[in-house]
């Protein structure tokens, strides 16, 4: 017990100092501390005054100055040696003073110090000094208080140096103990040092942060100076475009007057337009007839030429003829001459013979046989004479005959010649009539061509013509089909044959049905005729031989009619074979102002946007066709069938191979739905030969597969398949549409190859026209509705001007 408090004595003021922060120490110490400060307080009440003061020795000045006996006054380290010494020098303490040993006897250095009030080092320190005469039994006491001063104190540090070494063991270990300790700290510190710096660096990152943090707010600040900014000139700007929204309004005024007056001029130009057809048409009445005329006067003038040449040719066998009777005559007159000289001679001889006769009758009847043949050969030569005098006078008469003759063929050949002259002024005239009227024609169809495009410009490049089908008869009759009219066309009023209303019975019970009215171009009633439908288009079909790119689409839900206004049927043939037969027509009325046409068909559809050749004659299916475009805008297909056509019938009969090989599937709402888009194209390339002018225009002829929404084709499978990519590629015409009339940079037509191949031929240098097949009843309504709507986004764009595809020569 008594180990264990001296353990906890804190060390004496010369040994080593105490680590900082050894807390049980000190707190023991304190303790102790006052424990012993108790001590202390309780002797020193309980010694007697003049004791003390009898034993406290007496000291030379050269001691220095007396310690005040409170212990604290020599610190913690006094305190606790006197401590430890009043602990063992207990029991002396305790005694009352009669009791006390003599000063002699072993006394403590505990006692000793609280007696003198000396410390340590003042004893060491101490001599003894005597005054002179001293004697030397206080000397003695002296040197005897000293020694034993000394031994206790010597005693006092051994037992101090002990403690120490046992306290330095303990100090050793709680030293090792702290160093681990320290370790342990400096390990911790090594860690915190780690956090410290993780925690700096996360701190500069936070630092950091913070400064983008404060830029960015600054910069928001800025950002928000600058939306303040705009908003004030937003606001400035909403106010320029209210006050622009009144001029517009004014200018939209102006400009629906100036729209019926471009109205007004429209009509005056279609007025213009059809008295020019008129014209042309009389004119061309008056060319045929001036042609009949030509025709016949030419044959007139032939045959009469070929009269007159005739009768040429017989005036000059009769000249020749009165030549040769001339020359005959002549000779005959020479004969004659001859026969009178002959005759002459003859009688001459005659007379002779008569005379020798004479004679000889006179000389005696001599030769009176010769006489006989004198007399016979005179008869003889009477008669002929007589004979020759007969053919010299029928002669006579035929020269005369014939001179009438030649006078008469004279006669009439200077009339023929007259009438010739006549008649070729007449064909000089009818010429020059016949070139006038053919410049008339020229210029009339130049006027006519020009106004066309000007009506078709003024028409928009896009067009949207709305047919809607009657209620067929399998309708008519089933009473599953719920056949019903649900549209209505206005009977009166600037939206007749343009406007149409579409009643949709509501989804949900009790709920009205709704409305919904749409204006187009054109709209065609049910009972619209084929031709009717054709004569509407078939300015736009001109156009192709004019020289522009042209599409016709059919677009509607299956069953709705594309098909029937494409192609038709026998009876009642659709657009591509009356587009077929007007150009071939018109190619060859043409023909008279010497224009030459080469024009060439393809036939394809893509299915599953693939492209499938519908020409081809081979039955191989997996040929797969690229399509490029050149500079120039032609298109090309590689591997597809191009078929040069000369005359209608030729493309009656690609369509029927066409028909054939086209993909046909069934779906719910049709059994004979063509699931694929059809695409006839015909190339038309011009020639004038006569102004060297050169056109080239596409007409390009589309019948697109069934619009319907897949969810209501009721498809799945390989019919899912093909109803999506429909969906996609109708969509992707409708996306090329809208981007075209928003005249966006980028148009996708690479989306579908539909409007791939039809690049060229949808852009600003063509003309678009699409039909809007829709079914009329009720069963329906919801699908004409969403064609309709299409329908109605296309015909709200407006398309640049078309540029015609014609070379002029130069010079
Ligand atoms: N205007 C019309 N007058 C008379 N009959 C018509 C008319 N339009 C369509 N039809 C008839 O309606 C039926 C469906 O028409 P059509 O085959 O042309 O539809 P479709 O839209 O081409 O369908 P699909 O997408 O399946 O090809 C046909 O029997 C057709 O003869």
């Amino acid at each position: 017990m008594d180990d264990r408090r001296e353990s906890r004595i804190p060390r004496p003021g010369f040994g080593g100092g105490f680590a900082a922060g050894a807390k049980p120490l000190e707190t023991s110490r304190n303790a102790n501390t006052s424990a012993a400060g108790g001590l202390d307080r309780k002797r020193k009440a309980e010694a007697p005054a003049d004791m003390t003061e009898t034993k406290r020795p007496n000291f030379s000045a050269s001691q220095g100055p007396a310690r005040p006996t409170r212990s604290n006054t020599t610190g913690g380290r006094s305190t606790s040696l006197q401590q430890g010494a009043s602990a063992r020098a207990g029991p002396s303490h305790g005694q009352p003073a009669n009791q006390l040993p003599p000063v002699m006897e072993e006394e403590g250095w505990d006692a000793i110090r609280d007696r003198t009030g000396q410390s340590e080092e003042q004893v060491l320190d101490k001599v003894a000094t005597f005054s002179k005469g001293a004697k030397p039994e206080r000397k003695v006491e002296a040197y005897i208080s000293l020694v034993k001063e000394m031994r206790a104190l010597a005693k006092h540090l051994k037992v101090a140096r002990d403690r120490l070494a046992e306290e330095s063991e303990q100090w050793k270990k709680s030293s090792e103990e702290l160093s681990e300790k320290v370790e342990e700290t400096q390990q911790k510190m090594a860690e915190l040092a780690g956090l410290l710096s993780n925690l700096e660096s996360r701190k500069d990152e936070l630092e950091k942060l913070l400064a983008e943090k404060e830029q960015t707010v600054a910069s928001l600040h800025m950002d928000l100076q600058g939306l303040k900014a705009d908003l004030q000139r937003a606001t400035q700007q909403l106010e320029d475009c209210n006050r622009k929204n009144a001029e517009l309004e004014e200018s939209c005024r102006t400009n629906m007057q100036y729209n019926s007056q471009l109205q007004g001029y429209n009509s005056q130009l279609q007025a213009q337009v059809e008295a020019e057809k008129v014209k042309r048409d009389e004119l061309q009445r008056a060319k045929d007839e001036l042609q009949g005329q030509v025709a016949r006067l030419t044959g007139d003038f032939s045959s009469t030429k070929n009269q007159l040449a005739l009768e040429r040719e017989q005036v000059g066998k009769m000249r020749e003829e009165r030549e040769a009777a001339v020359r005959d005559l002549s000779t005959l007159r020479l004969d004659i001459d001859n026969m009178r000289v002959e005759r002459e001679r003859a009688l001459a001889e005659a007379a002779k013979a008569k005379e020798d006769l004479e004679k000889l009758r006179a000389v005696g009847g001599r030769s009176l046989e010769t006489l006989e043949t004198l007399t016979n050969e005179k008869a003889t030569m009477e008669a002929q004479m007589t004979l020759q005098q007969k053919l010299i006078t029928s002669m006579r008469e035929e020269l005369a005959g014939a001179k009438q003759g030649q006078a008469m063929s004279d006669a009439q050949a200077e009339t023929r010649a007259a009438q010739n002259a006549e008649l070729k002024a007449q064909v000089e005239n009818l010429q020059t009539a016949l070139a006038d009227a053919e410049r008339r024609i020229y210029e009339g169809e130049l006027m006519r061509r020009k106004l066309h495009n000007i009506i078709q410009d003024l028409k928009g490049n896009i067009r949207v013509y709305c047919r809607v089908r009657p209620v067929s008869s399998a309708e008519a009759a089933d009473s599953s089909h719920d056949s019903e009219m649900s549209l209505d066309f206005p009977a009166t009023g600037d939206l007749v044959e343009r406007g149409l209303t579409v009643t949709v019975p509501s989804s949900s019970a009790g709920q009205a049905p709704q409305k919904h009215n749409f204006a187009f171009d054109r709209v065609f009633l049910p009972g619209t005729t084929q031709q009717n439908v054709f004569d509407e288009i078939s300015e736009l079909v001109q156009s192709a031989l004019d020289g522009h790119k042209v599409c016709i689409f059919a677009y509607g839900q299956t069953g709705s009619g594309k098909t029937f206004t494409m192609l038709g049927n026998r009876e009642q043939p659709g657009v591509i074979p009356r587009a077929m037969k007007q150009i071939f027509e018109n190619g060859q009325r043409l023909a008279a102002q010497d224009w030459h046409f080469n024009m060439q068909a393809s036939m394809l559809e893509i299915y599953n946007e693939d492209i499938r050749d519908l020409l081809s004659r081979k039955k191989d299916e997996s040929k797969k066709h690229q399509v490029s475009h050149d500079s120039n805008g032609v298109t090309t297909v590689s591997e597809l069938t191009v078929v040069d056509i000369n005359r209608p019938e030729t493309v009656e009969q690609l369509l029927a191979q066409a028909m054939e090989k086209r993909s046909v599937g069934c779906t719910a709402l049709n059994e004979q739905s063509s699931r694929s888009h059809m695409v006839f194209i015909m190339r038309i390339e011009g020639h004038n030969k006569t102004t060297d002018v050169k056109v080239s225009g596409v007409l390009n002829l589309i019948d697109l597969a069934g619009s319907e929404r897949v969810k209501e084709s009721g498809a799945t499978g390989l019919r899912l398949k093909e109803a999506q990519a429909i969906n996609k590629s109708l969509s992707s015409l409708g996306d090329v549409i809208m981007a075209i009339a928003n005249k966006q940079d980028h148009v996708p037509f690479r989306n579908s190859k539909l409007t791939y191949l039809l690049q060229p031929c949808l852009g600003g240098d063509a003309k678009t026209l699409m039909f809007l097949n829709v079914a009329p009843t009720r069963e329906f309504a919801h699908e004409s509705l969403c064609s309709l709507r299409f329908g109605a986004k296309v015909n709200a764009c407006e398309i640049n001007a078309p540029k015609k595809n014609v070379v002029v020569p130069r010079g």
